[in-house]
């Protein structure tokens, strides 16, 4: 965002849990934004989540790699239209792996498996300095609309520990940080904006988060978006 009187710092809200703010560019926001568009068109593509509840999430998705559902894996769109899921592009992968070496520069273990064994998580192949980076083979791409919201929940339908990366692009959010043990306080309220990043991993890997609030009309006015999206990279663990 311009205008800003200081730049906002990146913060940690919860030990492995890492807010980057404008990590991406605008022109690679709106690189993002135009595969959002095609990946959110049929087969497989954008759909309404509905909950075991008997709710349905007002945040729209569509998924690459795998399709997530409440609450499980599986490789066609089985609460859609049933098609097989689209891949998830080397690049994307890639775009997470980058992410991970941003939030994390120094490595460590708040990078590391949330069980402490797995350096981010199974799957992950050596890179050049030696240090295994996890492989990201799920996005899940969020369609916030002005009243859409997204409840407090945990990420935990997946067999890894690998840090979960979520880029945001268009209006700004309130994302809500929490802890591993509860859905209430104590919690950190951030406001995510367009080409922010968040990562948590770590000890954060399973503590509770979600958007109590998106703010209409607040997404860069060069970006060609309306409303807010979300990209949550996960790594499976789940094999071929
Ligand atoms: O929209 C966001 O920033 C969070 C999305 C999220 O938590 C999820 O998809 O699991
Ligand atoms: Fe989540």
């Amino acid at each position: 965002m311009t205008g800003e009187l200081f730049p906002r710092e990146r913060a940690e809200p919860g030990p492995g849990a890492v807010h980057v703010p404008d990590w991406l560019a605008p022109a690679r926001q709106r690189a993002l934004v135009e595969a959002c568009r095609a990946w959110a068109r049929p087969p497989a593509g954008l759909r309404t989540v509905h909950l075991p509840g008997g709710g349905t999430m007002t945040a729209r998705q569509v998924c690459l790699g795998w399709h997530w559902y409440p609450y499980g894996y599986a490789r066609t769109a089985v609460d859609g239209d049933g098609a097989p899921v689209k891949p998830m592009p080397a690049w994307l992968a890639d775009l997470g792996r980058t992410a991970v070496r941003a939030a994390f520069p120094d490595g460590g273990t708040a990078a590391y498996g949330a069980d402490g064994t797995t350096a981010y998580g199974v799957g992950g192949t050596a890179h050049d300095d030696g240090a295994p980076v996890p492989a990201y083979d799920i996005a899940l791409i969020n369609f916030y609309g002005a009243d859409a919201r997204m409840g407090m929940h945990r990420d935990s339908d997946e067999q890894s520990t690998a840090p979960v990366v979520s880029l945001s692009l268009g209006d700004t959010c309130v994302f809500r940080f929490g802890t591993t043990e509860s859905r209430g306080r104590p919690y950190t309220d951030i406001e995510l904006r367009s080409g922010d990043l968040m990562v948590f991993g770590g000890p954060s890997r399973l503590a509770y988060h979600g958007v109590p609030k998106v703010y209409a009309d607040t997404a860069p006015p060069g970006l060609g978006l309306a409303g807010r999206l979300n990209i949550t990279l996960r790594v499976s663990g789940l094999g071929g």
